[in-house]
Order: C-alpha cells, then sequence, then structure tokens
C-alpha cells in the first residue's frame, strides 16, 4: 500500500537531494551501500541496549537512502540490473539488522523470551516473503500480488512503534508497550502476506505449466 501510494510522494520530495548528490559526484551505488551501513549500525549498536529512541532516529537518517538510490540511478540514466541485486540484497541486510536488533534486545536485558522469538521470527518471514517474490520471477511468473504488508510496512510499524516506545526512557509511561504489539502486527501481517503470495506464485505456476503442456501437445 506504502508503496503504491506513499512513494510517488517521496520520489517528489527527495528528487532535488537526488540530484544534489549527483552533481556531487556520489554514485547511486554509494548511496545503497553508506545507507545500510547506516541502518545496520543504528539497529545494532543502539537496540541490543535498549535505547530505541536514538536508534530509531539513526536509522531513519539512513532509511530514506533506499528511495534516493533508485531515484538517482532513474535521474541519471544509469539503472542497472547490478544496482537492482545490490539495492534488494541490502535491503535484506538491513532488515536483519533491525530486527535482529529487538532479539538481541529481548534475549539479553528485555528479558522475554517470547518476544524474542517473535521478532526472530519477523526477520525470518519478512525474508521469507521477499524471497517468494524473487523466486517467483526468476521461474518467469509475474508474481502480480504484493500481499498486506510489504517491506515499506514492516519497517514503518516497527519503527515508529520503536521510536515511541523509546520515549519510555525519557519519562513516558507505558508507552513500551508499542514496541511488542507491532512485532506482533509484523509477525501476524507477514505471515498472511507470505500466504497470499504462496497462493498466488501456485495459481500462476499451474497455470504457466498448463499453457507450456497445451503448446507441447500442439
Ligand atoms: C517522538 C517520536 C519519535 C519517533 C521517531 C520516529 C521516527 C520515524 C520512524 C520511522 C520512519 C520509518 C520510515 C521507513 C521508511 C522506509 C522506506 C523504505 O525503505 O521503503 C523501501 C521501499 C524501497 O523499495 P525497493 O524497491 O527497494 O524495495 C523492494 C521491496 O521492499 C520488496 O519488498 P517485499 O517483497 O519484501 O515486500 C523486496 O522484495 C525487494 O527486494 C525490494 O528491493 O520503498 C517503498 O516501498 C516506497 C514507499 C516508502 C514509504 C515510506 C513511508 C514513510 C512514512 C512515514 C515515515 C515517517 C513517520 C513518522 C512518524 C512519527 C511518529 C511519531
Ligand atoms: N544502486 C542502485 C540502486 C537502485 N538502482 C535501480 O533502482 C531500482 C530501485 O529503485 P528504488 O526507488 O526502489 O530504490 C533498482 O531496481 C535499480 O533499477 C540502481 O540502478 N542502482
Ligand atoms: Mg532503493
Ligand atoms: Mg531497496
Amino acid at each position: 500500500m506504502l508503496n503504491k501510494y506513499a512513494r510517488a510522494f517521496f520520489t517528489r520530495v527527495l528528487t532535488p537531494f537526488a540530484a544534489f548528490l549527483l552533481r556531487r559526484g556520489v554514485s547511486p551505488d554509494a548511496v545503497t551501500l553508506i545507507g545500510t551501513a547506516g541502518v545496520v549500525a543504528g539497529a545494532l549498536v543502539f537496540f541490543p541496549r535498549g535505547e530505541f529512541f536514538w536508534g530509531t532516529i539513526v536509522i531513519t537518517l539512513f532509511v530514506f537512502s533506499d528511495l534516493v538510490d533508485g531515484n538517482m540511478a532513474r535521474q541519471a540514466g544509469v539503472s542497472s540490473r547490478w544496482g537492482a541485486f545490490l539495492d534488494s540484497t541490502l535491503d535484506r541486510v538491513a532488515d536483519s539488522a533491525i530486527f535482529g536488533g529487538f532479539a538481541l534486545w529481548y534475549a539479553g536485558s528485555g528479558d522475554n523470551d517470547l518476544l524474542c522469538a517473535v521478532a526472530i521470527f519477523c526477520l525470518a518471514s519478512g525474508q521469507v516473503v521477499s524471497y517468494t517474490k524473487a523466486r517467483g520471477e526468476s521461474i518467469g511468473l509475474p508474481v502480480a500480488v504484493n500481499g498486506l504488508i510489504e517491506r515499506a510496512e514492516r519497517l514503518v510499524i516497527s519503527l515508529v512503534a520503536a521510536g515511541l516506545a523509546g520515549l519510555h526512557g525519557f519519562g513516558v509511561p507505558g508507552i513500551d508497550v508499542l514496541l511488542p504489539i507491532a512485532l506482533w502486527i509484523v509477525a501476524v501481517g507477514s505471515l498472511i502476506t507470505l500466504a497470499q503470495r504462496v497462493v498466488t506464485v501456485r495459481r500462476e505456476a499451474a497455470e504457466a505449466d498448463a499453457a507450456s503442456a497445451e503448446g507441447g501437445a500442439a
């Protein structure tokens, strides 16, 4: 949903910044790499210590690089298969660090085995959701479904909740409950999304195989 409705808005807002970086000689690949490094550092330095406010601030500063890199590549006319591969691969790295950071907190000082397991489930299910699309497309299927929650939703739900939960450390009472709620929402939403994508790939694969069989028989 965000990918459909919010992307156009952010493209308009970020285009001048992307143009500025291009004029300064920065490449899209550099933005992809630095953005991922910033997200990973923000997640793994702050989240395992329960510093959710500052972790979210750092991650938010870098996560929008994922919208800037493609914007730069398109403006410069240098969109490439390598760039697409790098972008998607490093998205998986960034997501692992974010949900891994939550899991490390709950495994350590956060001391909650169930929420640690939920965070690990969010990490794994998000990766599998992305894989279904990548694998389906690699075997020639359209995979014409995005599903209930895509990556942008997974990130917005968990980061907004983490940022607000971090205000607990500044004395706002009760607000830390938002992070567990968000993790449960992302976990259940990812499971539903996974089911939607698997069902679609199964249908598309059956249709494609039937069409090939018909073509072979003729
Ligand atoms: C006092 C309060 C303190 C609280 C501080 C909170 C600060 C703000 C908190 C959070 C902001 C989070 C912003 C997160 C933005 C994420 C943007 C992003 O990375 O989008 C990624 C995506 C890029 O597309 P790609 O083509 O590169 O990605 C592909 C896709 O993801 C596929 O995914 P999947 O298959 O897994 O579903 C992959 O398969 C594929 O490989 C991959 O390449 O961009 C978009 O999707 C475009 C939409 C972006 C929408 C951004 C919306 C941001 C909205 C609000 C942010 C501000 C909220 C502030 C709230 C403050 C609350 C107090
Ligand atoms: N280093 C990069 C990053 C991205 N691309 C191209 O942009 C597409 C992704 O666009 P986003 O708006 O989602 O970032 C990607 O598929 C590539 O075509 C690139 O070339 N180099
Ligand atoms: Mg990108
Ligand atoms: Mg990306």
